[in-house]
C-alpha cells in the first residue's frame, strides 16, 4: 500500500480545572489510497483525530505527535500559511454539521464559485458552469435554483452534499469525512458514498471515514480503526469487523439492534477500565 498520510503517536490534550484531559492518546496509523474507517462511541476521539491532522485544534487544546506526515513531510513543521494551502488543496475535511461550515449570509452559488476560483483560474461564468456541474454530481436536483438559495433554505442533507461538492473542487488527495452521511436519507446516503468510492477508485484518493455506524463502515470501508477512550483498541479489515477480537468492539457489535432477533431488552455495553491502556489488537494500522 502506498502511504499518503502517516500519523505517529498523536495526542490531543485539553487543560481543565482538574488537570490535563487526554482526549486522544497515542494514536498511530497510516492511510493509503483506500477507505479507512474510524469508529467508536461518542467522545472516543474520532473527530479530534481528524481535526488534529489538519491542525484545526483551537487553543487551549494541545497537539503532540511524533509526526503527522503527508508524503513524508511533517505537517507539524509547517507554517500556518503552508497549512492554509494544504487544507483544501491536499487534504479536505467534511465536517459533521454543514450549518457551521457554510456562510449563512452568502448564497450557496457565491460560496461554491468563490471556492472554485480560489483553486482554479476561471472566469465567473466558467466557475458558475462548473459549480452547477458539481451540484449535479452530488445529486442536487434543480442546481440552478439551489445556487441562488441561502444555507438556511437547505435541508440538512442538501447542506451536507453542498459541503461535499465544495470539498471536492480542489481535487484533494485525502478527504477526511466526519459523519458525512449521518444527516442523509438512505438513498442520498448511497449516492454520496458512491461519489466518495469513485474518488478513491478512479483518482486514488485516500478517505478517512469517521462514523459511529459499524454496519455502514463494515460494508463501505476497506479497513477500520476502532477507537475507545482516545486510543485505537483494534484494527481490522472492514469485512472482518464482525469477527473482531477486542471485547469493546464485540460489545459495540453486540449493542447493534438485531431486527431478525427482536428482544425486549437493549444490550448494555459494559466497559473494563483495563481497556484504557491495554495494547491494541493487531497493533499499528
Ligand atoms: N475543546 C474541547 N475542550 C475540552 N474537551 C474537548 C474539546 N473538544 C472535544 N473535547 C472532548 O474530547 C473527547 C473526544 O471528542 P471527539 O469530538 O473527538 O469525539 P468523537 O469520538 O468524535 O464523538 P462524536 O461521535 O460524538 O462526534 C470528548 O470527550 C470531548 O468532550
Amino acid at each position: 500500500m502506498s502511504t499518503l498520510l502517516d500519523v505517529d503517536n498523536l495526542w490531543v490534550k485539553f487543560p481543565t480545572r482538574n488537570g490535563i484531559f487526554d482526549a486522544v492518546r497515542g494514536v498511530s496509523f497510516s492511510l493509503g489510497r483506500e477507505r479507512l474507517g474510524i469508529v467508536g462511541e461518542s467522545g472516543s476521539g474520532k473527530s479530534l483525530t481528524g481535526r488534529a491532522i489538519l491542525r484545526l485544534i483551537r487553543n487551549p487544546g494541545i497537539v503532540e505527535a511524533g509526526h503527522i506526515s503527508l508524503h513524508g513531510e511533517n505537517l507539524l513543521d509547517k507554517s500556518e500559511k503552508d497549512m492554509r494551502a494544504i487544507r483544501g488543496e491536499k487534504i479536505s475535511m467534511v465536517m459533521q454539521d454543514p450549518k457551521f461550515s457554510l456562510n449563512p449570509v452568502m448564497t450557496v452559488g457565491d460560496q461554491i464559485i468563490e471556492a472554485y476560483r480560489l483553486h482554479a483560474k476561471a472566469s465567473k461564468s466558467e466557475a458558475y458552469k462548473k459549480s452547477v456541474e458539481m451540484l449535479e454530481a452530488v445529486a442536487i436536483r434543480d442546481p440552478k435554483r439551489v445556487m441562488k438559495a441561502y444555507p438556511h433554505e437547505m435541508s440538512g442533507g442538501m447542506g451536507q452534499r453542498i459541503m461535499i461538492a465544495m470539498m471536492l473542487i480542489p481535487n484533494p488527495e485525502i478527504l477526511i469525512a466526519d459523519e458525512p452521511t449521518s444527516a442523509l436519507d438512505v438513498s442520498v446516503q448511497g449516492q454520496v458514498l458512491s461519489i466518495m468510492d469513485k474518488l478513491v477508485k478512479d483518482r486514488g484518493m485516500g478517505l478517512l471515514f469517521i462514523s459511529h455506524d459499524l454496519n455502514l463502515v463494515s460494508q463501505f470501508c476497506d479497513r477500520v480503526l476502532i477507537m475507545y477512550s482516545g486510543r485505537i483498541v483494534e484494527v481490522c479489515d472492514a469485512d472482518k469487523l464482525h469477527e473482531a477480537q477486542h471485547p469493546y468492539t464485540k460489545g459495540l457489535l453486540g449493542s447493534l439492534p438485531k431486527f431478525d432477533e427482536p428482544s425486549d431488552r437493549l444490550q448494555v455495553l459494559t466497559r473494563d477500565p483495563a481497556w484504557r491502556d491495554a495494547p491494541s489488537v493487531e497493533g499499528r494500522a
